[in-house]
This record gives C-alpha cells, structure tokens and sequence, in this order.
C-alpha cells in the first residue's frame, strides 16, 4: 500500500454539557480528524490531543505541527505500507503519542479496508459487545451529582465513574455510593493529589470502590507505590502508562493493581493490544479509557475493549453522552452495552454533511 497523502481536518463538536475535571472545563471538543488516502483505499482515525496540554504535554496545534512537518513525511515514498510498519518508521521522533496514535490508525484502517478485516478481528476481539462505564465529571453541587447519575443508571450504563479533586472527594462519592447501591463505581483524580493530601483518599476505602484511577502525577510511579500501601482500593493508572515499558515498569514496582488502556495515551492499537496482553500475562485487569471521541475513535476504542483480557467496563459510553450529534452512525446504548462494529477496518464512516458541519478547518497534505 502507498501513501498519497494525509487530509487534517480539525474539527468542533459542542458538548451536551460542561465537562469538568481536575485540570479544567470543557464545553466544546476540539480534535483532530485525519483522513489517509492511500492506492488502495482511504482510511480514518481522529487525533485525541486537547487543545491545552493539561492532560498530557500533547495539545491539538502541537499534532498538527508534528504531523505536518515530521510524521507524515516519515511514511513517504515507501510502497509497503502497512499499519504495522507506522510505528518503527515514526520511532526516531520521540513522544506525540496521541498524533502517533492517529497516524498509524488511519493506515491501519485503510489496510484492513482494503483487506475486508474488521479491526477487532485484527486484534483479536473475542466478544461481540462490550459492557459500558459512564465518566461524570465535578459538579456543582450533590443535588446536580445525583441528578446526573440518576440518569445515567437509568439509561443501563454498568459502571459509574466519578471525577474527584481535593476538597470533592469523600462527600460526593459517599452520596452516590447511598444513591446506587452496589452499582460498580470507581472515581479518576487526573493527578490531583500529592502523597502529602492523599491520605483523604484512605477515606473512600470505606465505600467499596472499584479502583482510584491516577491519584498522583503521571511521573509519580515510587508514590503510587507507597500509596498503595496505604489504601485498600486498588490504584488504577492512566495518565502514567505511556506504553508497553512503563506499564511493566508500574505493574513490576507495585505502582498499580489494574490499568486503563487508551489508544491515543499510548501511540495506538497495536500498542494498546501490546499492553492488554502484558497485562494478562501479568493478572491485571485492563479496561478502555476515553477521550471524548467522535464515533470514529469510539467505533475503534470499543474493537479494543471486546479482547479478552478488558474485564472491567470502559469509558466507552454511547455517542450521545457528550454529543447531540456525531459524526457518524451514532452508538447507542443496549442493556447497558454497545455492539462492536463488524465492517472492515473501524468498521464506520463520518457522514459528510455530519462532518462538514462541524469542520473548522481541513489541511491536505501530499507525500
Ligand atoms: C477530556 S480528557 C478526559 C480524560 C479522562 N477521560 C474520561 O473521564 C472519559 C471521557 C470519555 O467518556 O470519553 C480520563 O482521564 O480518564
Ligand atoms: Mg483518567
């Protein structure tokens, strides 16, 4: 397969509703969608890079900029191309995980398109549907808090996940854990303690959580050590797991009893897939982490999350979670599940009114 060239099309997707975190607010989901058109077939994959780098160093101009000047370039003039080939020829360029990411999985769903191979099929998906988590963020008061999971238990959703930071932690989860009786619920700090305010966290040991996802910064892996220690609720990282390396490197220092496996965090499926079976290799749970994707990265997100070793429902909630209208077939909850898509490649496409209409910019980028 050969690469003509790279379509960069940034794109804007309000959001139902404001979603906060411990780095910020979000009311609108920027990202970046690539089209890759190749001599054998096109294929599509979006970018997951925040406009700020506040939750990773990766924000959307900065992929561009990488993408454009040195990534794509890196896979001209080759005739072999395949979607395995991306990450070698892209490995003198160190970090850009998220545009990474991106890039190899645009090739990868061209390739598998053109070979009529779904992707879960590629990664060896065993399950033809995936049970669904549901992240809600910091709200402004209890009351809008179980409001908000009111709903989402009610739509079927099989796991609660709540964002947490210090000075909202103990109180709302201890509100929710009496308003959803023995749901699944965990909570996801985004690196808001230290080990000096962790000790708050000893406190929701008491309500039977599912696991504390990255208390501490992402280079903090000693602290989450000596965190676990401390805590009976297993510790769950995200933001520390940049690749294969370093989730043996937690896994082997004790720094985490399970892991969230983001494609974009981690430079892609393959690594991803790579992750997933060091993680069973090693009796870690993993489950698929989320970055507010569109139906194109939601479509691949939950190919990943039907292999064997995500035995904990993911962030893979359905499109309407965040978004009125996505930019694809949207995926529609189920008994509290969604489907794994069974076409070639992601197995979706964007819709190109859809698209148009929340397309700020696109950039065509020959090779
Ligand atoms: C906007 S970046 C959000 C990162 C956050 N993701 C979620 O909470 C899930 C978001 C989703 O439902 O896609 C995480 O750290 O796990
Ligand atoms: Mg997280």
């Amino acid at each position: 397969m050969k690469l003509t060239g790279v379509e960069l099309r940034r794109v804007s997707m309000p959001l139902k509703s404001p979603f906060r975190t411990s780095f910020g607010t979000q009311t609108a989901r920027e990202m970046l969608v690539l089209r890759a058109v190749t001599d054998e077939a096109e294929g599509w994959a979006e970018c997951v890079a925040l406009v700020d780098p506040v939750y990773s160093p990766e924000y959307l101009e900065g992929s561009v900029d990488v993408l454009r000047r040195f990534l794509i370039p890196a896979l001209a003039g080759r005739d072999d191309l395949t979607g395995a080939a991306v990450a070698p020829a892209l490995a003198r360029f160190h970090g850009h995980a998220m545009a990474k990411a991106a890039l190899e999985t645009a090739i990868l769903d061209a390739e598998l398109v053109s070979l009529g191979i779904a992707l879960s099929r590629e990664l060896g998906a065993t399950r033809s549907r995936v049970a669904c988590g549901v992240s809600v963020g910091i709200m402004d008061s209890i009351d809008a808090l179980l409001a908000a999971v009111d709903d989402y238990v009610a739509q079927g959703y099989r796991r609660i996940k709540l964002k947490i930071e210090p000075g909202w932690d103990v109180e709302p989860v201890r509100a929710v854990r009496e308003r959803i009786g023995d749901l699944d619920l965990q909570v996801d700090a985004n690196t808001a303690y230290t080990l000096a305010t962790a000790d708050r966290l000893v406190k929701l040991d008491a309500f039977d959580l599912l696991l504390i996802e990255q208390p501490l910064p992402e280079d903090d892996l000693l602290g989450h050590v000596e965190l676990a220690k401390r805590v009976r609720t297993p510790i769950c990282l995200d933001e520390s797991i940049t690749n294969a390396r370093t989730a043996a490197a937690a896994i082997t220092l004790g720094a985490c009893q399970i892991v969230n496996i983001k494609p974009g965090r981690v430079g892609g499926y393959l690594e991803s897939r790579r992750i997933h079976d060091l993680c069973v290799a090693h009796g870690i749970p993993v489950w698929c982490g989320g970055m507010l994707e569109t139906g194109l990265g939601r479509a691949a997100n939950v190919a990943l999350a039907a292999l064997p070793g995500f035995v904990l429902p993911g962030d893979t909630s359905a499109s309407d979670r965040y978004y009125e209208t996505d930019i694809t077939e949207p995926f529609v909850l189920a008994d509290g599940y969604l489907s794994v898509p069974t076409g070639p490649g992601i197995g979706v496409r964007p819709e190109p009114d859809l698209l148009d209409a929340v397309t700020v910019s696109t950039e065509w980028i020959p090779v």
